[in-house]
């Protein structure tokens, strides 16, 4: 089970995710969100987050230039598109990309309408499938993960948030290869906690030694 943990502000969160063995970092570039980093700040964490770990890049709604800007300064893994963003805007920068999927917006209500919208987003690396909130991300609102049933898409491709927290992340581990979380892991919007995210990684860990020994 891999894990991205989404909005870190300090290097401090990042020094400890690395050492939790967390996957991917998520940075928020979206100005909107109580997680959003400025440019400067941003340049910061990068430099702190290690090879090992995947740095994603999270935009909402950015224009063509802010894509490339993000691209040139931050050299992101790749770019998460959270927003209302087409294919064609996704795949024009030629750059690794994970799609957003806001299940419960309109024309996101049902399986054959998500099936219908990631086949817009061919390149897309991953499709990280989150509940639809006016605050675009990061809302720690869960959704029926039965609309993903039948889909035509590959386990490795797909990334689960929306309100995973140490309290129901047991739910998951034995079915999905990636998921996503934010508040599930802060003292309040905007600020993680160091306890719950090692709470946090002790229990991914744990599920996943009982499996390789039983
Ligand atoms: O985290 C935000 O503030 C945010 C704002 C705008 C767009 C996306 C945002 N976060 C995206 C993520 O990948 C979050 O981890 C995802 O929405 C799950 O969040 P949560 O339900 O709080 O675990």
């Amino acid at each position: 089970m891999k894990v991205k943990i989404c909005g870190l502000r300090q290097v401090q969160e990042i020094q400890l995710a690395e050492q939790l063995g967390v996957d991917a970092i998520g940075l928020v570039l979206y100005p909107k969100s109580k997680r959003a980093l400025t440019l400067a700040q941003a340049k910061r964490l990068r430099a702190a987050i290690p090879d090992t770990m995947q740095c994603i890049v999270l935009l909402v709604n950015p224009s063509v230039e802010e894509v490339n800007i993000v691209i040139a300064e931050l050299k992101p893994s790749a770019i998460q598109f959270h927003g209302d963003e087409t294919g064609e805007f996704c795949e024009q920068f030629q750059y690794p990309y994970w799609r957003a999927v806001r299940v419960g917006a309109e024309n996101l209500t049902t399986t054959e309408e998500i099936q219908a919208y990631i086949q817009q987003y061919p390149h897309s690396e991953q499709f990280l499938f989150d509940a639809y909130s006016s605050e675009y991300g990061g809302a720690g609102i869960r959704f029926n993960l039965d609309i993903l049933k039948g889909l035509d898409l590959p386990l490795e491709r797909m990334i689960i948030a929306g309100g995973i927290h140490e309290g129901n992340v047991g739910e998951l581990l034995d079915h999905y290869a990636f998921i996503d979380l934010s508040s599930g892991v802060e003292e309040i919007p905007g600020v993680k906690s160091l306890e719950k995210m090692e709470r946090f990684m002790q229990k991914v860990h744990k599920k996943s030694t009982k499996k390789n020994i039983y």
